[in-house]
């Protein structure tokens, strides 16, 4: 292992930024330091900065206004902890509008191309560019690339990515992108030639997503132009009848800006449960009575099985489901409710598995097995990045 030839890498979500610098050994990509800062933008936060072996370096309750703040804060604890400078950085950008699908180096043009895309996706776009300059600040003359989560679902067919709508409208590139790429990738990879035909992989974090499979390819996935759509989520509305909307508009009087909060920002499970989005509490409340995050649980767990149930008839079968994702992998609860509805694809759990979070929670009658799999969003621009870098 040398330090030399490390790269960093850097994951922002809507909730959380996640980084690990890695160095090469045995021509393979292995963690050298890794970390996240979560909650930003809350009042309170947490830091937490480990080893390769998963050692803990740094843990602290800490408050993180902004994704570039977090930056700053995992930049100076690496570099405290004697991580050296990184040969190149991979950057997760979400959303790259109808241009950009391929993971690439940012050359000016491409943070152009990027730029004249904000209007696709404004949550999204003006961040990632923020916290892209702000590392091309901190680290100049280093070469850094962009990761797509919309890259991993080029191969969805024109039925899956078509959305009904005029001509004029499809032609300037409102379409099913799918996001969550580089997870999904992740799980692929992970499954290796043991990948099935049929497969369904749930990324169930603060923003949720399903895709459908076929021999590892994206076939279909339930966000769509935006990670708005799809299944209800932490904060965000997933699909809704578009009535709502124009009711919203008309009736109620909310502007574009406003509309926008409310869909992304006070919908979902908070929205449901009058409080919070985090799932730890949720299940807490539900399990003390509270009816608001009972309903929450079973508005979120009902939509995954529908939408299971859909990729099974879009698939022809399941021969796997895989959760993932920071619910997927730790609530058994969520995977006890939304599995327990999917018995007619012969789908059956282990309790005690489930419970444990083991690997493999399915039961061992299930005709279909049910695994549990750790999302490697961070392992999969390590890669990329690295490739890139070789040209
Ligand atoms: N032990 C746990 N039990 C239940 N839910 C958990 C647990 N740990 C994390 N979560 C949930 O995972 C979600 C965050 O997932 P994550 O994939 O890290 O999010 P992000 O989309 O920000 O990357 C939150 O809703 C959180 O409540
Ligand atoms: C696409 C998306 O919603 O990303 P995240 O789950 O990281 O917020
Ligand atoms: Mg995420």
């Amino acid at each position: 292992m040398s330090d030399a030839d490390a790269v960093l890498v850097i994951n922002s979500g809507s909730s959380s930024l996640k980084f690990g610098l890695f160095v090469e050994q045995a021509g393979q990509d292995t963690v050298r330091l890794k970390g996240s800062a979560t909650h930003i933008g809350a009042e309170q936060g947490r830091f937490v900065l480990e080893d390769g072996e998963g050692r803990q370096v740094r843990a602290e309750d800490v408050r993180h206004p902004t994704q570039e703040d977090a930056f700053h804060a995992a930049v100076r604890h690496l570099e405290a902890a004697g991580a050296p400078r990184p040969l190149a950085i991979g950057h997760r950008v979400v959303h790259g509008g109808p241009r950009l699908r391929e993971h690439q180096a940012l050359t000016p043009e491409v943070l152009e191309a990027l730029e004249d895309a904000t209007h696709f996706a404004p949550l999204h776009i003006p961040p990632a560019l923020t916290l892209i300059r702000a590392a091309q600040a901190r680290y100049p003359g280093v070469p850094h690339f962009a990761c797509f989560d919309t890259a991993f679902h080029a191969t969805l067919p024109p039925a899956a990515s078509t959305l009904p709508l005029p001509r004029a409208v499809r032609a300037q590139g409102v379409q099913r992108y799918g996001f969550h790429g580089l997870s999904y990738e992740s799980i692929v990879a992970r499954l290796g030639p043991a990948v099935p035909a049929r497969a369904v992989v749930a990324h169930l974090g603060s923003g949720a997503s399903l895709v459908a499979l076929d021999h590892g390819r994206s076939v279909d996935t339930s966000m769509g132009f935006t990670p708005t759509g799809g299944i209800p989520m932490g904060t965000r509305t997933g699909d809704l009848d578009p009535g709502v909307l124009l009711y919203l508009l008309r009736t109620c009087g909310l502007d574009a800006g406003a509309l926008e909060a409310v869909v992304n920002h006070e919908a979902g499970l908070k929205g449901l449960s009058e409080g919070t989005s985090d799932m730890r509490a949720l299940t807490r409340d539900a399990e003390a009575g509270d009816a608001a995050a009972a309903l929450a649980l079973d508005v979120f767990t009902r939509s995954i099985a529908k939408t299971v149930g859909a990729y099974a008839a879009v698939l022809g079968g399941l021969d796997l489901l895989v959760f993932t994702g920071g619910i997927g992998e730790n609530s058994a609860g969520v995977r006890q409710r939304v599995c327990a509805t999917l018995g007619h694809l012969g789908i059956t759990l282990d309790a005690g598995r489930n419970e444990a979070g083991a690997e493999v929670i399915s039961a061992q009658a299930s005709a279909c097995p049910v695994r549990v799999l750790r999302s490697d969003e961070e392992g999969q621009l390590a890669r990329h990045t690295r490739r890139l870098l070789r040209g």
